[in-house]
């Protein structure tokens, strides 16, 4: 008798949970408090946030976000509580200065025990601290890092050059990455992580006891990614759903990045009480400009520089790897850019200097015609309206509503870019090209914008120029397409190519023999 209430009580619960579960996203949409219904939504978009968080997992949310605005119109509802907004306009209204918009609490997923630049809701913690990146960030702080640059490029030609000598097949989409992580560690903690050399990928970890571990971070990081930002599209539920999911290896992966960061954080501590002066983005961390001590926690140091460390150097290696993709793709687009750069660059130079290639105007077109066609960050950046609601692309849209521009699809509307997705480099080289900058959103615009922008230029501008003009790539397999796991960065899978010498410049192992001499 007591068993078979027992069971009556479960079986009463479960139709409960199931029956708000289901029921009330219906009631909801049908009461429609918010008037949302008005824009149409893609299958249950309107219903549940299970139609974002499903291609989120599936790597496909800005694909799929893109279908539904080809389909549905400029202004589409892609959650119950989410619209997004292909226009010109949106892009000011959201993003724009003096947007009231604040970040969603969908960021809530990068914070740790500390909040970083990026994650940060609150309008005055963001303003203080990209104020300290801002400085370390300026054009005439960057120059000076060109060196960097320039050495961590050399290195990487020394293992193309020898791929290129016995025509072996290379991944240069991992090699790229490895590139990138070695550059950013060089930029932001003056710690060469030697992942170019050695091929591979690993990087010492730190636990908070100090024990120190190997990890291989770029499985780790797409997989904390691809968790963390499925989640993060159902923000009440987040903490709890983390908690059913903690068997899910992503959160190790998010721990073991952490510890890396950790690690590097200490390691550069120590160099600094050994008063080493080290020109690199973390001294913006730790001094003001007048030299005042900033005396930022430890938790704070690891989440900024988790963010630089990553956002540094995952986005780079989109727009690098797409460059050389869409590059080998229209071969008549890369013979236009060796021309320039064989006209404007002497022979024998290697790697050229920022100077002699920021203003070559075919390069620059180059990159931003891959920033165009393959946005690191594809998919919209969520922004939440203040309560009292905001007007944006002449609609009313009340308060605490989740709105976004979808960058891919802002990059691919036909009605900004002619033919969208032909790879014109020869657009931003035309009169109207000064228009189409209001809808080039590849670093996102606005106060929230990309901090990293001006040395992201520095460091594309000379490796493009470098490779393009030292290297033909070849693909392996014929009619070759870049995938990507879409997580909030498009991570490019491989890319098997050959790679050619041109002979134009001088043999890097040359290079490196004679600079060991000096240094003896
Ligand atoms: C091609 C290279 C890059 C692209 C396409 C890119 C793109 C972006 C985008 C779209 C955002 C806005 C993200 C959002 O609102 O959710 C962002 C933010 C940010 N990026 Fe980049 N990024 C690049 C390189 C870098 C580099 C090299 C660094 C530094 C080493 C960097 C540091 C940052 C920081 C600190 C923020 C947060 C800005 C803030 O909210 O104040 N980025 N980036």
């Amino acid at each position: 008798m007591q068993q078979a209430l027992v069971v009556g009580l479960w079986e009463v619960a479960i139709l409960f949970v199931v029956g708000v579960g289901f029921g009330w996203p219906i009631f909801d949409y049908f009461r429609d408090p918010k008037r949302l219904r008005r824009f149409s939504a893609p299958s249950i978009a309107g219903f549940t946030n299970l139609w974002m968080m499903k291609h989120q997992w599936f790597h496909n949310r800005a694909k799929a976000t893109h279908e539904a605005h080809k389909r549905l119109g400029k202004i589409v509802r892609v959650g119950p509580n989410h619209v997004s907004f292909v226009s010109r306009q949106a892009v000011k209204d959201i993003y724009g200065h003096g947007s009231p918009a604040t970040k969603d609490k969908f960021y809530m997923q990068f914070t740790g025990t500390h909040e970083s630049s990026l994650d940060t809701t609150d309008r005055q913690v963001h303003g203080e601290k990209r104020k300290r990146l801002a400085a370390a960030f300026a054009q005439k702080n960057i120059v000076d890092m060109e060196h960097v640059v320039i050495e961590d490029t050399q290195k990487l030609l020394k293992r193309f050059d020898q791929t290129a000598a016995t025509r072996e097949t290379i991944d240069v989409s991992w090699f790229i990455n490895l590139f990138l992580f070695d550059m950013t560690g060089d930029l932001v903690f003056s710690h060469h992580l030697g992942c170019v050399e050695r091929g591979d990928d690993m990087m010492l970890a730190q636990k908070l006891d100090g024990t120190v571990y190997e990890v291989h971070p770029v499985s780790d990081v797409r997989k904390s990614l691809r968790i963390g930002s499925s989640l993060g599209w159902y923000t009440p539920l987040y903490h709890l759903n983390k908690r059913l999911t903690a068997w899910h290896e992503g959160w190790t992966g998010g721990s073991n990045w952490t510890a890396i960061v950790l690690h590097m954080v200490r390691t550069r501590l120590e160099k600094e009480k050994e008063g080493k002066e080290l020109n690199d983005f973390f001294k913006a961390l730790l001094w003001t400009k007048d030299h005042e001590p900033l005396g930022l926690e430890i938790g704070e140091l690891v989440a900024e520089c988790s963010l630089l460390l990553l956002a540094g150097s995952d986005t780079a290696t989109i727009a690098l790897v797409s460059t050389i993709f869409l590059l080998t793709k229209w071969p008549e687009a890369a013979a236009k850019l060796r021309k320039e750069l064989d006209d404007a660059i002497d022979e024998t130079e290697v790697v050229p200097a920022y100077d002699a290639v920021k203003n070559l105007p075919y390069l620059r077109a180059v990159l931003d015609e891959t920033m165009r066609m393959r946005p690191s960050l594809p998919g919209g950046l969520p922004r939440f309206t203040p309560p009292e609601g905001m007007m944006i692309e002449g609609e009313w849209i009340p308060g605490n509503t989740t709105v976004s521009v979808p960058t891919w699809s802002l990059h691919h509307s036909p009605e900004y870019f002619k033919d969208p997705e032909v790879f014109k480099p020869e657009r931003w080289l035309a009169e109207d090209a000064a228009e189409l900058q209001s809808t080039f959103i590849p670093f996102s615009a606005g106060g929230r914008a990309c901090t990293g922008r001006n040395v992201s230029y520095l460091e594309l501008l000379v490796s493009i120029a470098t490779l393009a003009r030292r290297y033909e790539f070849e693909f392996v397999e014929p009619g070759f397409e870049l995938q990507t796991a879409d997580t909030v960065n498009a991570h490019p899978l491989a890319m098997p190519m050959k790679i050619r010498r041109r002979n134009l410049s001088p043999d890097i192992t040359d290079l490196f023999d004679a600079r060991q001499v000096l240094h003896c």
